[in-house]
C-alpha cells in the first residue's frame, strides 16, 4: 500500500500525468474522427441539396446517378466503418500496459486515505464542512471538494459502521449536489437515511426516505425501509403510550454537539484520549511548577569533539527525564539516511501483546526499515554522537530505524519498554529493556505531526535536525507509565524520524540503578 508513508506517494503524480496524456491523446483522436465525419456530411448535404432542386434533371446526367450510386454504396459503408471504429481500443489497451509499468493506489488505499482524513478530523475535531472547503486545523487550502468526493468519504465511513460520520459527510455531499454531478441526489439520500436511522433518529430516517421514494418511486430499498421504519415508529408509539408520554420525542442526536464539547484543558483528570488530542493540538502544558525548573544549556560531556561544537540542551521534562538536543543530525547526513532507507522501507508493525507475533495494525501507520552501522559511514557517525550525547553505551542498542508518515500517520499512545505480562518481552533481548530513546526529527512537520505524553501533558514538535531523548525506565530497572508517548497524526507535511533504542545491558556503570526501587536520584 502506498498511502502509510508519503515517500511513496509521489509517484503517483507521475501515474496521473501519464494517464492524462493518454486521456488527451484519446480525445483528439475522437476529434479527427468527429471532424472527418462532419466534413463527410456536409459534402453529402450539399450533394443532396443539388440534387433536390431539381430530381428529374439531375438524375439524367449519367455522372450524377454514377455518384449518387457510389454515395449510397461505398461512401456510406465507409462512414458506417468509421462509426463502429473502436478508437478508444488503443487507449484503453495503454491503460492496462500501464497497470503493469506504473504505480497505482489500491481501493485499500482509498480507504486508508479517507481513513486518515476521519482519523485527523477527530483528534484536531476539525469540523466536516471545515475540511470538505480545504481548511485543516484553522489554516486555510485552496481546495473545494466536491459532491463526488464527499460521497466518497461517507461511502468508505459507511462500510466502516461509522454512522455518525457517515451522516456528516453524506450531508456535505447533498450540499455539493449539482445539476451535473454524477451522482445522484437519490444515493446520497439512501446512505443518510439508513445511517440516520443507525444513529436513532427514526423520525427523521423516515422523512429522508418518503425524499428519496419521491425521486425514484421505485426504488425496492427505500420501499422495504420505509415500511420498516415506520413499524419502529408504531411499536415505540406503542410503547411510550403505555409510560404515559405523548411519544413525540425520539432520540436526536446533534452532530455539531462534539464540537461545542470544549475539554478544560486545566482539568487534571482527563481520560487519556482526551489528553492526547489536546497535547496534539497543541493546547496542553505542564503546570508552572514543573516548567519552572527547566532549563537550556550548553555541554560538551566532557567529550572532545563536543568542546568545539558543544550540545544544545533543552530540558523538556525532569521526571521522567526529558531533552531535546537542537542541531544534531547534518542536513546531508539526513539526505544520506533517507536515501540509504528508502528502498528498505515497509509498513510498520506493532508486536502482539498475546502471541508476540508482528502484525500491521490501524493504531500505527507509517513506514519503516533498519539501518546498521555496516551499512554506510553515516550511520556509524550518527550512532558514535548519540553516545557522545548521552554517555550511554551502544553494544546492545538496536539498529537505527527510520520512520516516514504519511498523510494522517500516526502511532497512538504506547511504551517503548516492554511490561512484565508481555510475552515475547524486551526482557528476554540479552540487552534487557529499552533502557532511553533518542527521536530524531528529520523534517519539519507544516502542521501535526507532535511527539506528546499525554500523563505529562507534554508535546515535542518535530524540528529538522533535532533529537529527542528520553529515559523509558526509572532506576530502578522498571517501566516508567509516565513516558507513554504517541506520534500525533500529520495534517500536512512528511514527517521523516529515526530512533535508536538504547538498552539496560553496559549502562550499570553508567547509570546506576538505585539501592531502593524506584528511589529516584538526580541523573
Ligand atoms: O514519531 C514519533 O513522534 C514517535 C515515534 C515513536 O514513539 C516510536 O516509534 O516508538
Ligand atoms: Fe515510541
Amino acid at each position: 500500500e502506498v498511502f502509510t508513508a508519503l515517500s511513496d506517494m509521489e509517484g503517483l503524480l507521475e501515474t496521473e500525468s501519464v494517464l492524462i496524456n493518454n486521456l488527451e491523446g484519446y480525445i483528439s483522436a475522437q476529434e479527427d474522427r468527429l471532424e472527418y465525419l462532419r466534413k463527410k456530411m456536409s459534402e453529402y448535404q450539399r450533394e443532396h441539396e443539388t440534387a433536390g432542386k431539381d430530381v428529374s434533371s439531375y438524375l439524367l446526367n449519367p455522372i450524377n446517378a454514377y455518384l449518387l450510386t457510389k454515395r449510397l454504396t461505398t461512401d456510406w459503408k465507409e462512414v458506417e466503418q468509421i462509426m463502429t471504429d473502436d478508437v478508444g481500443y488503443q487507449f484503453t489497451q495503454n491503460v492496462s500496459n500501464f497497470r503493469n509499468i506504473l504505480k497505482f493506489p489500491t481501493d485499500e488505499d482509498l480507504a486508508g486515505a479517507a481513513n486518515a482524513l476521519i482519523r485527523l478530523q477527530d483528534t484536531y475535531g476539525m469540523k466536516t464542512e471545515d475540511v470538505a472547503r480545504g481548511k485543516l486545523h484553522g489554516v486555510q487550502f485552496p481546495i473545494e471538494m466536491s459532491s463526488e468526493d464527499c460521497f466518497e468519504i461517507g461511502r468508505q465511513t459507511y462500510i466502516n459502521h461509522d454512522f455518525r460520520h457517515t451522516i456528516q459527510w453524506m450531508n456535505e455531499a447533498l450540499k455539493r449536489l449539482e445539476n451535473d454531478s454524477i451522482i445522484q441526489r437519490s444515493d446520497v439520500l439512501e446512505y443518510l437515511a439508513f445511517s440516520t436511522f443507525k444513529e436513532g433518529n427514526v423520525h427523521e430516517a423516515l422523512d429522508m426516505t418518503n425524499e428519496l421514494l419521491e425521486l425514484a418511486p421505485n426504488h425496492q430499498r427505500a420501499r422495504g425501509n420505509k415500511y420498516y421504519y415506520e413499524r419502529e415508529l408504531q411499536k415505540y408509539n406503542q410503547k411510550s403510550q403505555l409510560r404515559g408520554d405523548d411519544g413525540s420525542d425520539d432520540v436526536i442526536i446533534d452532530d455539531s454537539l462534539e464540537f461545542h464539547h470544549i475539554s478544560n484543558p486545566n482539568n487534571y483528570d482527563l481520560p487519556e484520549r482526551k489528553l492526547y488530542e489536546l497535547a496534539c493540538r497543541g493546547e496542553l502544558r505542564p503546570a508552572e511548577n514543573v516548567l519552572a525548573q527547566l532549563n537550556c544549556r550548553y555541554t560538551d560531556n566532557n567529550v572532545p569533539f563536543l568542546k568545539i561544537a558543544p550540545l544544545k540542551i533543552e530540558q523538556i521534562y525532569l521526571d521522567p527525564y526529558i531533552v531535546i538536543y537542537h542541531d544534531v543530525m547534518s542536513d546531508s547526513e539526513i539526505e544520506t539516511i533517507k536515501s540509504l532507507a528508502r528502498p528498505k522501507m515497509r509498513r510498520a508493525t506493532v508486536q502482539n501483546h498475546k502471541t508476540g507475533e508482528l502484525e500491521t495494525a490501524q493504531y500505527r501507520i507509517s513506514k519503516s526499515a533498519w539501518l546498521k552501522e555496516e551499512d554506510h559511514d553515516v550511520v556509524k557517525t550518527v550512532v558514535q554522537r548519540i553516545k557522545d550525547m548521552t554517555g550511554l553505551s551502544m553494544e546492545t542498542a538496536e539498529e537505527l530505524q527510520i520512520a516516514n508518515y504519511g498523510i494522517g500517520g500516526h502511532y497512538e499512545p504506547h511504551y517503548d519498554f516492554a511490561r512484565k505480562e508481555e510475552t515475547n518481552a524486551f526482557k528476554n533481548h540479552e540487552g534487557g529493556n529499552r533502557i532511553a530513546t533518542v527521536l530524531f526529527y528529520m523534517t519539519d512537520v507544516e502542521l501535526g505531526g507532535a511527539t506528546v505524553f499525554p500523563a505529562l501533558r507534554t508535546a515535542l514538535w518535530p524540528k529538522k535536525g533535532a533529537a529527542a531523548f528520553w529515559f523509558n525506565l526509572r532506576r530502578s530497572g522498571q517501566g516508567d507509565y509516565k513516558t507513554r508517548h504517541a506520534a500525533c497524526p500529520v495534517i500536512v507535511g512528511n514527517k521523516w524520524v529515526s530512533n535508536k533504542w538504547i538498552h539496560e545491558r553496559g549502562q550499570e556503570f553508567i547509570r546506576p540503578c538505585a539501592l531502593e526501587p524506584d528511589h529516584d536520584m538526580e541523573f
